[in-house]
C-alpha cells in the first residue's frame, strides 16, 4: 500500500524550508561556519525535540536556524529537501521561507533568497519538481517590521509567488497584519496564513475576511465552528493540514484523535503536508502513511487528497490538469 501512495504525484503546500534542517546538516554547516553549538552529536540534538506546544518548538527552531549564514547554506538546505522528497512522489512544492529570522541576525536578504531560489531551479532540472516560493512574515513581530521586510523583498519580487503568516499564533491574530496583506495584494502577491493551529476558529475567519487568503495553513480548529466548516466547503478553500506536526506540538494527543478524516468526509478540501519534517518525525509520505494507518483513509481517498493538493496549489489550470491526469493514471 505504501508503495502505491508513494507513486501518487503530489504537491507539498505547507513546508518551512528552515524546518527541513536535519541535525546532520546542522552540525555540518555549524562546523564550516565555525559556530559552537551546545551539543556535539545527532542523538543529543534529537533529545531536544520533545515539545509541549508550538512555542517550545519555535524556541529551538529559531536557535537552530542561526547556523544558516550564507547563500551556500540556504542552497544546501533547499537542495537536500528536494533530493529527499523526490523519493516521496512530490512533483510540486510551495515553500515558506522566513526572511525575518535571518535578517534580524544580520544576514542579507539576498543571501537567503538567492540560495533558496537557485536550489529550487536546480531541483526542477534534477528531480522534475516545480516550485513556488512563499515569503512568510513572523506574526510575533510588528506589522511595521513585516512592512520593512516587504520593502527588502521587492528587488526579488519575481521570485516570490505569495506571502504567508507564521510563528506564535495565540495573541497575534491575522487582524494585526491587515494593512500589510492589503499592500501585498496591491503588489500582486497571492496570500495564505497559518490560522487555527493553536489559535481559535475566529482567527480563520479573520484570515479569510481581512487578509483575503487563498488557503488556510493548518486550520484544524475550524471543527469548533459549523458555519466556518460550511464556508470552507462552499468556497473550496483548502486547508494545508500537517498531521505529524499537530501530534508533536500537542494540538492532538495522537494520530487517532486527529480530525482530518472527519473534515475530509464532510467535504473540506484537506491536504497532507509535513510542516517542519526535520523536527516532527517524517516527510510528506510518512504523513500520508500515518493518516492511512491510523484514520482509515482508503487508497482512493488518498488519491483524492493528492488531487486537492494540486487543485489547491498556485499552478496554472493546464499544469493542474496535467498532474491530475497523472494522478488518475498512476495505478
Ligand atoms: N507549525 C508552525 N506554526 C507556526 N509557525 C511555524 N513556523 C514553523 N513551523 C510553524
Ligand atoms: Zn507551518
Amino acid at each position: 500500500m505504501e508503495e502505491l501512495i508513494k507513486k501518487i504525484p503530489k504537491a507539498e503546500l505547507h513546508l518551512h524550508i528552515e524546518g527541513t534542517l536535519e541535525p546532520e546538516l546542522m552540525l555540518k554547516i555549524a562546523k564550516r561556519n565555525n559556530i559552537q553549538l551546545p551539543f556535539y552529536n545527532i542523538s543529543e540534538v534529537k533529545k531536544l525535540y520533545d515539545f509541549n506546544n508550538l512555542q517550545s518548538f519555535l524556541d529551538i527552531y529559531y536557535k537552530s536556524t542561526n547556523v544558516l549564514q550564507n547563500k551556500q547554506d540556504f542552497y544546501d538546505l533547499t537542495y537536500s529537501y528536494l533530493q529527499r522528497v523526490q523519493l516521496d512522489g512530490v512533483r510540486h512544492v510551495e515553500i515558506f521561507f522566513d526572511p525575518q529570522s535571518h535578517t534580524s541576525r544580520g544576514i542579507a536578504f539576498s543571501e537567503v533568497i538567492e540560495g533558496i531560489y537557485e536550489a529550487l531551479v536546480q531541483g526542477k532540472k534534477d528531480f522534475n519538481i516545480s516550485f513556488f516560493l512563499i515569503m512568510s512574515f513572523l506574526r510575533h513581530l510588528s506589522e511595521e517590521d513585516a512592512l520593512h521586510t516587504l520593502e527588502q523583498s521587492l528587488p526579488y519580487k519575481n521570485y516570490i509567488k505569495a506571502v504567508g503568516l507564521d510563528s506564535s499564533e495565540q495573541g497575534n491574530p491575522p487582524s494585526k497584519f491587515k494593512n500589510l496583506f492589503q499592500k501585498c495584494q496591491e503588489l500582486g502577491f497571492l496570500s495564505v496564513a497559518h490560522a487555527g493551529e493553536e489559535g481559535p476558529a475566529e482567527y480563520i475567519w479573520e484570515a479569510l475576511n481581512l487578509l483575503g487568503v487563498k488557503r488556510i495553513d493548518h486550520g484544524v480548529r475550524c471543527v469548533e465552528d459549523k458555519n466556518l466548516i460550511s464556508k470552507l466547503i462552499e468556497s473550496k478553500i483548502p486547508l494545508t493540514v500537517c498531521p505529524l506536526s499537530n501530534v508533536k506540538l500537542k494540538v492532538y494527543e495522537n494520530m487517532k484523535s486527529h480530525h482530518i478524516k472527519e473534515l475530509f468526509d464532510m467535504g473540506v478540501r484537506v491536504t497532507i503536508n509535513s510542516d517542519d519534517p526535520a523536527y516532527f518525525g517524517g516527510y510528506i509520505l510518512e504523513n500520508y502513511n500515518q493518516c492511512m494507518h491510523h484514520l482509515g483513509f482508503t487508497l482512493d481517498e488518498m488519491r483524492q487528497i493528492a488531487k486537492y493538493s494540486i487543485e489547491g496549489s498556485f499552478l496554472s489550470d493546464i499544469e493542474k490538469l496535467n498532474l491530475i491526469y497523472e494522478i488518475d493514471a498512476c495505478f
